[in-house]
Formats: C-alpha cells, sequence, structure tokens
C-alpha cells in the first residue's frame, strides 16, 4: 500500500512525515469505514433531501488531517485564489478586524445539495451523519479550523433557479479538498479526501498530495488594474421607477394592514469591458470594509462575493449570537455631519420600528431552542464606510444541541431581508421585484464537526459571471416609507460594490 505512496515526492512546507503518515492511516480507516458502512446494506445519502437515520451508514466516510503552519503563514484566501485550478469551487469568509479572522477553501471532495423549504434540514442531517463517520481531527484552533462545509443557500426555498444563478442551488455545501483557518498568526491547514468502498488509500493520499504540491503559498491577493481601459456600464436591470412603484404599493398592503414590514430589492449591473477578477475584488472589499463578513462563494464560472455588516447566527458550543440589523442613513466625510447623521438615526421613529420588528422575531424565533435569549435594550449605531445602521446584538444559551445549519434554518429569513409577518412577505416579494434574488440575502458560510460554525446574511453583493456583475441591494419598506428614499437607500447600499466593480 506504501510503495506508491513513499515514491512520490513530499509537499515541503505543508505536511511533514509524521502528519503524512497520519493521513495515510486515516485514509486506510475511512476506506474500512466506507466498506463497513455498504457491507451493513444501507444506501448512501448521495443526494440530499431525504433525512438520514441516526444510525444509517453510508457507504462512504471523510478523512481529514489538520496542521499548524509555522510562521510567517501565508494569507488563507490568496493561497486559494493563487492555487484555484479552472473552474474548481472555491469558498472565503473573513472578517479582518477580529484578529484577521478567515476561512478559505478550495476544491470540493463532497457536495450536498438541497431545494425547497426543507433545504436547511436536508443539508444539516446529511452533514451531520458525514461528520459522525469522518476521521479527523476534533476541531481546535482558530474558528473553522478542521474538517468544515461551506457553502450558502438561496434566499427562497427555490431561489437560484433562473439561469443567471446557473450552479447556485438552493443549498449547497461542499467539504473542501483544502482549507485554511486564520485567526491572528494561527493559520491551520486542513486537507481533507472522501473514501467510498473501492477507494485504494494510496490513491487517496497521492491526489492529496499532488493537491497541496500545487497551492502556492501566496500572501497577497490580487490588485484591480489601476487604470482600467474601455467603457464601464452601469445599468438599473429594471428602470428605478419600476422600484418605486414595487414602494408605493408595498407600503399600500402596509396601510391596509396586510403586512409591518416588507424587505424591497433592486439589481443594478456592472458590464465591464474585460472580465471582473473574483479575487481581487475580493481583497478591495476586504481592505475597504474591514468591519464587515467579506465573502466569496465560486461556483463554476460564477462567483458570489459581498461585504456584509449582518451575521446571520454565530454557534459556539452551547452559544448562539446573532444581530438584528435594520434603518440605515449614509455617511459623511465630515465627522461632526456623520455624527448627526448617526444620532438622527437613532432618534427616527421609522428607522427604530423597522429595527424592532428584527429584533422582535430573532427573540422570538430563538425562545424554543434557548435557556435564555438576551438583546440589548436599546440598539446601537454600526458604521461601515459607506453607510450607518441601527444594530442590536442578541446572544442565546442553547437549550439542545442545534448546529449552525439548524440555528440558520430557525432565523432565516430575518425581517431585516424577508418581511413582518413573513408568510404574506414571502408572497409579496417575488411580486413586487419582478426577479430571482438568489442567493442575494440568503446565509454564507460555515459549519464545522461540532456543528459550530457561522453564516452571515449575504448583503452588498456582487454575482460576477465574466464581465457581467450583478449587484443587489434592497431596503426595509414600513408604513412611512418613501419611494424616492428607499430608492435614493438603494443606492448608497450599491456603493459598497460599484466603485469597487465600475473600473
Ligand atoms: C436588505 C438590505 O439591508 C438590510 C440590512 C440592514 C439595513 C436594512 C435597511 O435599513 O433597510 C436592510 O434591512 C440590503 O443591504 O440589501
Amino acid at each position: 500500500m506504501s510503495t506508491g505512496i513513499r515514491a512520490r515526492p513530499s509537499s515541503p512546507g505543508w505536511l511533514d512525515d509524521r502528519t503524512r503518515e497520519l493521513l495515510r492511516d486515516r485514509l486506510a480507516e475511512a476506506v474500512r469505514r466506507a466498506r463497513a458502512g455498504a457491507g451493513a446494506g444501507a444506501r448512501g445519502l448521495r443526494v440530499p433531501g431525504r433525512p438520514a437515520e441516526p444510525r444509517e451508514r453510508t457507504g462512504e466516510a471523510l478523512a481529514a488531517v489538520t496542521v499548524r503552519l509555522a510562521a510567517p503563514a501565508p494569507d488563507p484566501t490568496a493561497v486559494v485564489v493563487a492555487s484555484r485550478r479552472p473552474g474548481e469551487p472555491w469558498f472565503a469568509l473573513e472578517q479582518p478586524d477580529r484578529d484577521g479572522t478567515a476561512l478559505a477553501a478550495l476544491g470540493c471532495v463532497r457536495a450536498v445539495e438541497a431545494t425547497g423549504a426543507e433545504r436547511f434540514a436536508a443539508v444539516s442531517q446529511a452533514w451531520q451523519t458525514l461528520a459522525r463517520e469522518a476521521v479527523a481531527d476534533p476541531p481546535d484552533g482558530p474558528a473553522g479550523s478542521g474538517l468544515v462545509a461551506v457553502g450558502g443557500f438561496a434566499f427562497a426555498p427555490r431561489g437560484g433557479e433562473s439561469p443567471t444563478w446557473t450552479g447556485f442551488a438552493p443549498a449547497s455545501l461542499q467539504v473542501p479538498e483544502v482549507a485554511l483557518a486564520r485567526r491572528g498568526d494561527d493559520v491551520r491547514l486542513t486537507v481533507a479526501a472522501l473514501a467510498t468502498p473501492d477507494d485504494d488509500p494510496a490513491q487517496l493520499l497521492a491526489r492529496i498530495e499532488a493537491r497541496l504540491e500545487e497551492l502556492r503559498p501566496a500572501r497577497e491577493l490580487p490588485l484591480l488594474d489601476p487604470a482600467p481601459a474601455g467603457r464601464y456600464r452601469v445599468v438599473s436591470a429594471m428602470p428605478p421607477e419600476h422600484y418605486e412603484s414595487a414602494v408605493t404599493r408595498a407600503v399600500e398592503r402596509i396601510r391596509a394592514g396586510e403586512v409591518q414590514k416588507v424587505v424591497l430589492a433592486r439589481e443594478v449591473q456592472v458590464h465591464a469591458p474585460v472580465d471582473h477578477d473574483p479575487g481581487a475584488v475580493f481583497g478591495a472589499l476586504r481592505s475597504a470594509f474591514p468591519g464587515c463578513f467579506v465573502y466569496a462563494v465560486g461556483r463554476g464560472e460564477r462567483t458570489f462575493v459581498g461585504a456584509t455588516p449582518e451575521l446571520l447566527v454565530r454557534r459556539d458550543g452551547e452559544r448562539a449570537s446573532t444581530v438584528a440589523l435594520a434603518g440605515s442613513t449614509r455617511r459623511s466625510a465630515d465627522p461632526a455631519v456623520d455624527d448627526h447623521l448617526g444620532e438622527a438615526l437613532l432618534r427616527s421613529n421609522k428607522n427604530r420600528e423597522e429595527q424592532a420588528i428584527v429584533t422582535r422575531r430573532i427573540a422570538r424565533a430563538l425562545h424554543p431552542h434557548s435557556l435564555w435569549v438576551t438583546a440589548a435594550p436599546e440598539p446601537v449605531v454600526v458604521r461601515v464606510a459607506n453607510i450607518q445602521h441601527l444594530a442590536t446584538p442578541i446572544r442565546a444559551q442553547l437549550s439542545r444541541p442545534l448546529g449552525a445549519m439548524q440555528l440558520a434554518d430557525v432565523l432565516h429569513p430575518t425581517p431585516a431581508v424577508g418581511g413582518e409577518p413573513f408568510e404574506t412577505a414571502e408572497r409579496l416579494i417575488p411580486q413586487l421585484e419582478g426577479f430571482d434574488r438568489g442567493w442575494y440575502a440568503g446565509p454564507v458560510g460555515w459549519t464545522d464537526t461540532s456543528g459550530d460554525g457561522e453564516l452571515c446574511v449575504a448583503l452588498r453583493c456582487a454575482l460576477l459571471n465574466g464581465p457581467v456583475a450583478h449587484c443587489y441591494a434592497g431596503v426595509g419598506v414600513v408604513r412611512d416609507s418613501d419611494p424616492a428614499a428607499e430608492l435614493a437607500e438603494t443606492e448608497v447600499k450599491l456603493q459598497a460594490l460599484l466603485p469597487v466593480l465600475a473600473g
């Protein structure tokens, strides 16, 4: 079994001999488990959508090994961007201001997809089954270290079915072949493989080693072209008047008592003279929005990328944290005016109500699963480069072991992106907006084998496809919303992406 392995050149700098031996043992054990699972006669959970029985064996097992990289470690996302094979899936989620927190992932050894209302349950069940059978280190080190599943969800149960969103299923988690997690200067590399009964552990190891040999220890992301030539066109997918009239109609429904709040979005496209460069866009976003969750999900030729201030949920053991974010105003370069705008936001009844709706719903959603839920009594103003929001941090002590993906199911969509009551808003949103939101306003993030994880709400985003970028921005419409002001607020939100994309 080991002759072929020893003949291969080693991958200096990534795995030492001891770790390679450990990985080889784990791969052999994973193949044994896969054979035992297949031998037990259970059908594999190849296609998600059907919940597994607790003891179901699947005829497949993941194996992984995690190492701490020696300082100075490379930059996780830069490694992934520099090492990506054409069309290979990739993922990154960073919050630079939180001690350089980053998780970047490359390749896919096992995909889990689902559609429909049960999509969260289906993928989280499939992941739990895979995690239980996995031969891997227990999570240790920066959050996201070790064997993980990364990906995201469309806003709607069947969202993303339009051709624009090809490759982005309504629920899509992937177990990457390579993942790098960072906090401070602690960077952990995890490599993974999926074993099935017919696999040869030596070949699995050889595949991982080949992958490692292609990994480039990059420290920088590519830069945006400093002097772009050619014509960039920024166009509203539908005329701005369409959006204003959607807001007017939503206000009518609210005043008629049908619904309290509806979030309505619009799409703006950037047509560039050359293909957009996802790595450079990610790099520009993380420099401009270091306090935000900067994310990218690459599927085939397309990349969904953005910088959002909104955390959907962080699950850390028995603790769940989230934030109710809603109510917005612009920023000013003049600090006194900026402060004034923030204070006015805090005093604005319209924005306070918009925000309180979100806080109440999140607390209500968490209560049945928690020993306690605590929300700050008053919202605070949160500032990012182009906008300020009202935010109420919320924490809960879980009373049962719900994983990050299950918590996302409990919380998504909050009225920050959906509406209240959601059952009515859910019908109104596609009717009034008139387009497929795809993954805009859906959860994007990761989970590990213990169920910990983090998902942000994919706002301030663009779907890049060659020279075209589809950008999305929405606002919470309430009784006192003014259509022109709401249109202007979408423009403020679009300023997160447009300067980066439009040359
Ligand atoms: C729906 C979006 O933002 C939400 C999050 C924060 C503030 C919001 C607002 O003030 O309307 C929105 O609820 C978006 O950016 O597309």
